[in-house]
């Protein structure tokens, strides 16, 4: 048995790329206080694929947003790749974000007046990439979303589904190791919804640990394993143990 680095989660395992020991979230303070989520433990390993169901309020957005570092626990620990979230700086937190997680928003947060590449390309470039580089890279991940032929549109040239393609390619692009999205599909159609599952799946088939939060049955039929959350508690898991 080996002794775990100091500052390192205590049962890293060597494929573990998220782990969340006792996530408590709670929001405001006092009487109007809200527990949005309640003593979870998730861990997530490279090539898993896992779905987050359950009711509105239940607490799924909030566990994304949590293991993504845009958001902080109220008590327990997140590790991302075995670093724990609590100890780095805002600026670390934020470079950790850049470097390990893509996160795939209901809404796609792209640049409009920037065009598919250039906004596939721009977390790289953020992280000090040659732009050279990240423009080979994002040309890269776009081939592989089929989307070659549109690189160098503008995104109001795009269609909804073909915009959602670019926000995953962004996602995904680089060495990400972790891909959280949060209702990916929203109101694409039912082929292009599917596309995009695929599109996760063969993410995490390539090495990448995918959480991905959703409301759909049919959807969760593309993960390894299904958590559902009831008023911020784990209620059940299926496809486990490992
Ligand atoms: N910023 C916030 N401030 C206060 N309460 C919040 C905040 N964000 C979420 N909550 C509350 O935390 C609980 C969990 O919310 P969360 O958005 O994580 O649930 P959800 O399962 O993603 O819901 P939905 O499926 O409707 O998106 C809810 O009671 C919600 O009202």
């Amino acid at each position: 048995m080996t002794t775990p680095t100091p500052g390192t989660s205590p049962g890293l395992r060597p494929r573990q790329v998220l782990q969340l020991q006792d996530v408590t979230k709670i929001y405001g303070a006092g009487a109007t206080s809200v527990a949005a989520l309640r003593e979870v433990n998730l861990t997530l390993d490279a090539g898993e694929f896992v779905a987050v169901m359950g009711p509105s309020g239940s607490g799924k957005s909030s566990l994304l947003a949590l293991a993504g570092g845009l958001d902080t626990v109220t008590s327990g620990e997140i590790y991302v790749q075995g670093t724990p979230l609590s100890r780095l700086s805002l600026a670390d937190r934020a470079a950790l974000r850049r470097r390990s997680v893509g996160y795939v928003f209901q809404e796609y947060n792209l640049i409009p007046t920037l065009t598919a590449v250039e906004n596939v390309a721009l977390p790289l470039e953020l992280d000090g990439a040659p732009p050279a580089t990240a423009r080979a890279q994002a040309l890269e991940v776009l081939a592989e979303m089929g989307l070659e032929e549109l690189a160098e549109r503008f995104l109001d040239e795009l269609s909804g589904g073909q915009q959602q393609r670019v926000a995953i390619a962004r996602a995904v692009v680089g060495s990400r190791r972790l891909i959280l999205a949060d209702e990916p599909t929203g109101a694409l159609d039912t082929v292009t919804g599917e596309e995009i599952l695929a599109l996760l799946r063969r993410r995490a088939d390539a090495g990448a640990a995918v959480m991905l939060v959703t409301h759909e049955a049919r959807h969760a039929g593309w993960a390894d394993r299904v958590i559902y959350l009831r008023d911020g508690a784990v209620v059940s898991r299926s496809g486990e143990p490992r």
